[in-house]
């Protein structure tokens, strides 16, 4: 099981700055959308030549022209590119064979996607390396949690990994690793933390005693 940290509301100079702070703790580094909104992929290749053993994930929510925009954020040094579960086939097939061209991965978030289970068994065989369930902001604001669409996703599908999202912390990620996704994303939980050294290194521990 891997852990990733996504990094929502900084700069990328101060992004880089906690990936290295907690890059002993973590697998995987995310440039999430609001930073890639404010600074374009520059913020990848910073985050990518700041870090050493993490691959750096970058939080496009790609909707069309798919292949081209995972072409350019692997250009600028990402190792994971994300698209919306809810684009066209089309979109998704050209952004798994592009990424796959290339040796990256493709997570495929599954924000707003109405029929999880069709839609994550469809997924499954087009080849998506990730299959993420993710509560958004704006949900996670109503109380909703992505367990239960974790669950969903993990009976359906047999060759994507299970990637889950959305309001997870130190002390809620237990429940989560319990269910033994492939990787659990924690966003806020370690980035807003009073001491996120302190917040990654708890959440790492709880995923191997789960892995
Ligand atoms: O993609 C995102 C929002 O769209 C976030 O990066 C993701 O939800 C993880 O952050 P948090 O743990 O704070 O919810």
């Amino acid at each position: 099981m891997k852990l990733q940290l996504a990094i929502d509301l900084l700069d990328q100079v101060e992004a880089a700055k906690l990936a290295q702070e907690v890059e002993e703790y973590i697998d995987i580094v995310e440039i999430g959308t609001p930073i890639v909104i404010n600074e374009g992929l520059s913020a990848v290749e910073h985050m990518s030549k700041s870090v050493n053993n993490t691959q750096v994930l970058a939080d496009l929510k790609i909707m069309d022209a798919a292949g081209y925009e995972v072409s350019q954020a692997i250009k600028f040094g990402a190792d994971i590119v994300t698209i919306l579960g809810v684009a066209e086939d089309a979109s998704i097939k050209s952004a798994i064979e592009e990424a796959h061209k290339h040796g990256k991965e493709l997570l495929v978030d599954m924000i707003a996607v109405q029929n999880l289970e069709q839609r994550a068994a469809e997924l499954d065989k087009m080849g998506a390396d990730y299959i993420a369930v993710h509560t958004g902001y704006d949900l996670q604001a109503e109380g909703v949690s992505p367990l239960e669409s974790l669950r969903t996703v993990k009976s359906v599908i047999s060759n994507s990994k299970v990637a889950v999202a959305g309001g997870i912390k130190p002390d809620t990620i237990e429940t989560v690793a319990a269910e033994k996704p492939d990787l659990i994303i924690v966003g806020g939980g370690i980035a807003n933390a009073d001491d996120p050294k302190a917040a990654a290194k708890k959440c790492r521990e709880i995923v191997d005693a789960h892995a």
